[in-house]
């Protein structure tokens, strides 16, 4: 569960209207649907919600997507103790732990059929029974859900149910794709490198120019945590120089631009780079910059293999100048003249 408080920024006119929609019903118990594409805020704007809301009660966030269905309905409603092998001792759900908050469930669309079930019955009923358990519990939970499927179809398609659908969907709050919302890009870019030098005790980064035109060209199929992740690894690679264009490590564009002129294809994403990127926007999520710091020589490490401990070829692999790239290998303890003799 994450545990350090986000700011939730929101600069371009539509990302405005939406926070705007927010503040309306944030004080309300009506459950919330939230729409839109991966990455682009689901839960940050769930838990500004809930902090909106004036609720006592805490915040829990479950993902959909993850929920194992044989223990699907002991997650959710709680166990007695022995009401299955393997319950030594009573647990409490995850409703009865939201209980005078909000229970965040992501990715409602994955939710397994026969959950959905027990699901209404509780937004009906507003208690919940433990399994194993007789007694009911009242609970009052306010839900907010959200899916970056269009539920709709998974309800034609015979996935979703439709009674509960019209339960969870009492207040829509739609979040654009960040393509959409182009007035959000810069401030965010230079939010997340604010927020890179505080967390790692560095001068902010500055983006030269033709980042800062890559950035806003770039279609981010990945939304905010996309960019994110752009920007921390481009910042950690820079070691405190100017982030240009050729640091930023983007995924390739999912449609082409409207634009007549043919644009040149981007370069293929190198697998390698793609599991970094994934690994560090995991520590940073965590704030582990013991972790952080073992991730970087790690790459240092891997790189300088790839490219048979060729200096140049990796500072240019890495994006970097040599000169940093002996720093930084200085700094991990990396350079060849310390390194034990390879065998
Ligand atoms: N408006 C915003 N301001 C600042 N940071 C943001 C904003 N929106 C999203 N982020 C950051 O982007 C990342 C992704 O956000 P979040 O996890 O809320 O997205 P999501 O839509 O729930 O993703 P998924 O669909 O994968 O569950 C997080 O690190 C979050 O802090």
């Amino acid at each position: 569960m994450e545990i350090r408080a986000k700011a939730l920024l929101f600069a371009d006119a539509r990302s405005q209207q939406l926070l705007a929609q927010a503040e309306l019903v944030a004080d309300s118990p009506v459950p919330v649907l939230i729409q839109g594409e991966t990455g682009t805020g689901k839960e940050l704007l769930a838990r500004h919600l809930h902090q909106r809301s004036g609720r006592k009660g805490p915040f829990v966030a479950v993902n959909g997507a993850a929920i194992s269905e044989t223990l699907a309905e002991s997650e959710f409603f709680g166990h007695e103790a022995g009401a299955f092998t393997g319950a030594a001792g009573r647990r409490e759900g995850w409703f009865e732990a939201a209980n005078g908050g909000t229970l965040f469930l992501d990715e409602i669309g994955d939710l397994p059929l026969a959950l959905q079930v027990k699901l209404l019955r509780v937004l009906q009923e507003r208690e919940v029974v433990r399994v194993g358990g007789r007694k009911p519990i009242p609970i009052d939970v306010r839900l907010v859900t959200a899916t970056h499927v269009d539920l709709q179809s998974a309800i034609a398609a015979g996935r979703f149910r439709e009674d509960l659908f019209y339960r969870l969907n009492i207040v829509t709050l739609a979040i654009p794709p960040l393509r959409d919302r182009p007035g959000d890009i810069l401030p965010l870019a230079r939010h997340f490198l604010g927020q890179f030098a505080r967390e790692h005790a560095r001068a902010e980064p500055v983006l030269a120019p033709d980042a800062v035109e890559r950035l806003l060209g770039h279609s981010w199929p990945g939304n905010i945590r996309e960019l994110e992740n752009v920007l921390l690894s481009a910042a950690l690679m820079t070691g405190g120089r100017p982030i240009e264009a050729r640091h930023l490590q983007l995924r390739p564009r999912s449609a082409p631009p409207a634009s007549a002129r043919p644009v040149p294809a981007e370069p293929p994403v190198d697998p390698l780079w793609q599991g970094i990127q994934k690994q560090l926007g995991e520590l940073l999520d965590r704030g582990d910059d013991g972790l952080l710091a073992r991730w970087e020589s790690l790459l240092l490490e891997t790189t300088l293999r790839r490219h048979r401990y060729n200096q140049v070829h990796s500072a240019d692999r890495l994006g970097i100048s040599r000169h940093a790239l002996r720093t930084l290998l200085k700094r991990y303890d990396l350079l060849p003249e310390t390194r034990a003799p390879r065998v």
